[in-house]
């Protein structure tokens, strides 16, 4: 048996104990083990004392972390290899927010030149938009609309409202659907005299974004004639596309094919954050990241936040079997987080072959989530007495930005307040001890004590930290990015192509003429020519 299979059997063996054994015994066993089960980083932590997991279970993890080289892998991302194998292509977005004086090579080239200077760059055009020194011809821009989809979207959308204290450039606004509708939406409230479009896409061949910015340059057209080029901008690693596409080259910023689309927040695909908050709290943005960096490299596994993170997943997809992460921030500013976290993480991990290409393990699991409290008055219920045991991540700052104490109070006790639930619930006993006191009759009691039942036993796992600053919100960005990798790396999958994605983008073209009206490709199936067929009846 390879080390890899006998820390996979050993944790089995722990998971079939552990199973049988509640949150409340394994508190009771250990009133101080939320010491034990703690991880931090300044004033970030990570407690998974409400995990079902011991010194056992917490062990054997471990053991599969070093016996699939977890500590190796790390270091051949770090180093610039190649490894997103399928592509060619070395994972490098951390040079992105390397510090002042690292070398970052790649290929044998240090990359860290181009990345200041680009930084530099987009930095310097940010703030010549805030300040009116580049504007519209009536006046400085009063908003600007980031035109992307998937990673050239969701990191800007995610980021822009979790800086809301920061934000004092202009107003953003992000379009990503192909539905005309958003776009539409968008444009309806705005003038174009003295709004800058920002056309975001790594490959500037994207479907979606090609032609919401073909909308929006006709947009322009209208109201500004010649003078619309000037009122756009673009990010793209194609340069001849953007080239081609005729934005002018001092308004056009690059980036690098080691740069995957899910991990190109840091790159100038952040130029629209930049516009929102500044040079100077982006850059704490990517010092941020840049600490969870360090941290990753350096820290031992059993003390690395990412690692625990990664390994608290493997425990409860792999060994548990549960399919599904809640991703429930307490902070309403982190409400697109868990669809960034979403993409992150499905599109990396979301994978059936190892990186050699045979049948690969259960592995990424469904990410979902909506800001708490209000996640509470909606699905937590099944998540407390449904039949299936659903894990959840919290996310809650201790200290309010720009908010109000109490309110902020009332929050950190509904968090706290929902773990506790989750791990202790509330038996039937208690539930008929309460009724009685309550004076309800015997046949009531009878009847409605199952339906208050709470088994508990449900496991969470809380990350805090002090504030969600730009420097925070970096970090755990980061620690996310580093998580994925991990997990990645302990279910030998590729984490960064997407091929996943692909197939859909062939059939939706080869099917746009029968959509407008013309032939149906040959050899169509049955069903999806009796929807357009409906499609043109429905149109009249
Ligand atoms: O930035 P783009 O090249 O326009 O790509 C936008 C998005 O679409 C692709 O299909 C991928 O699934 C995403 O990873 C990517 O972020």
């Amino acid at each position: 048996m390879s080390d890899i299979d006998t820390a996979w059997k050993r944790l089995e063996t722990e998971g079939a104990r552990l199973r049988g054994i509640h949150l409340r015994e394994l508190f009771a066993a250990d009133p101080g083990r939320s010491g034990a089960f703690t991880a931090t980083l300044d004033d970030l932590s990570i407690d998974f004392s409400k995990e079902k997991i011991d010194q056992g279970a917490f062990s054997a993890l471990l053991g599969l972390a070093e016996a699939t080289g977890v500590a190796s892998c790390r270091e051949a991302l770090f180093s610039g290899a190649p490894i997103n194998l399928t592509e060619g292509r070395a994972v490098q977005h951390m040079a992105l927010r390397a510090p002042e004086g690292a070398v970052v090579e790649i290929d044998g080239a240090d990359v860290m030149p181009e990345v200041r200077a680009t930084l530099d760059r987009f930095l310097a055009f940010a703030e010549d938009v805030r300040s009116g020194a580049y504007a519209a011809a009536d006046g400085p821009f009063t908003d600007v609309i980031n035109i992307g989809i998937g990673g050239s979207d969701l990191g800007p959308v995610m980021a822009t409202r979790a800086l809301r204290p920061d934000h004092d450039g202009p107003r953003l606004h992000f379009v990503s659907n192909v539905d005309g509708g958003h776009i539409a939406d968008v444009t309806a409230t705005l003038d174009p005299k003295r709004t800058l479009v920002i056309v975001a896409s790594k490959t500037f061949t994207t479907l979606e974004t090609m032609a919401n910015a073909d909308t929006a340059r006709a947009w322009l057209s209208a109201a500004l004639g010649d003078g619309a080029g000037a009122h756009m901008a673009a990010v793209s690693t194609n340069l001849e596309a953007t080239a081609a596409y005729g934005i002018d080259a001092s308004r056009v910023f690059g980036f690098w094919d080691w740069v995957g689309g899910r991990y190109s927040l840091w790159s100038a695909i952040g130029l629209p954050v930049a516009i929102a908050v500044g040079a100077q709290a982006f850059r704490a943005f990517l010092a941020g990241a840049a600490a969870m960096d360090a941290h990753f490299r350096e820290a031992p596994l059993a003390h690395n936040l990412p690692v625990l993170l990664a390994l608290i997943g493997v425990w409860r997809r792999n060994v548990m079997g549960w399919r599904t992460v809640g991703l429930i921030p307490y902070d309403q500013r982190l409400e697109r987080f868990p669809a960034y976290v979403q993409q992150l993480d499905m599109e990396s991990n979301g994978k059936s072959v190892t990186r050699e290409g045979r049948p690969a393990g259960a592995t990424g699991p469904v990410i979902w989530g909506e800001p708490g409290t209000n996640a509470q008055h909606s699905f937590f219920q099944l998540i407390h007495q449904g039949a299936d045991t659903v894990p959840v991540d919290f996310i809650a700052a201790a200290t309010p930005r720009g908010a109000d104490q109490h309110h902020h109070e009332l929050l950190l006790a509904n968090c706290l307040a929902q773990g506790q639930a989750l791990a202790f619930g509330k038996s039937e006993a208690e539930v008929r001890a309460d009724m009685e006191a309550e004076g309800k009759s015997a046949a009531e009691i009878e009847m409605i004590a199952p339906h208050r039942v709470f088994p508990g036993d449900r496991p969470t796992t809380t990350i805090l930290h002090r504030a969600l600053t730009p420097y925070a919100l970096g970090r755990l960005v980061a620690l996310y990015e580093h998580k994925v990798f991990v997990q990645g790396a302990i279910w030998n999958v590729n984490s960064y192509d997407q091929w996943g994605v692909e197939l859909g983008k062939v059939l939706a073209k080869a099917l746009i003429p029968a959509v407008k009206g013309e032939a149906l490709p040959e050899g169509l199936d049955g069903s999806t020519a009796g929807l357009i067929a409906r499609i043109h009846d429905l149109k009249g």
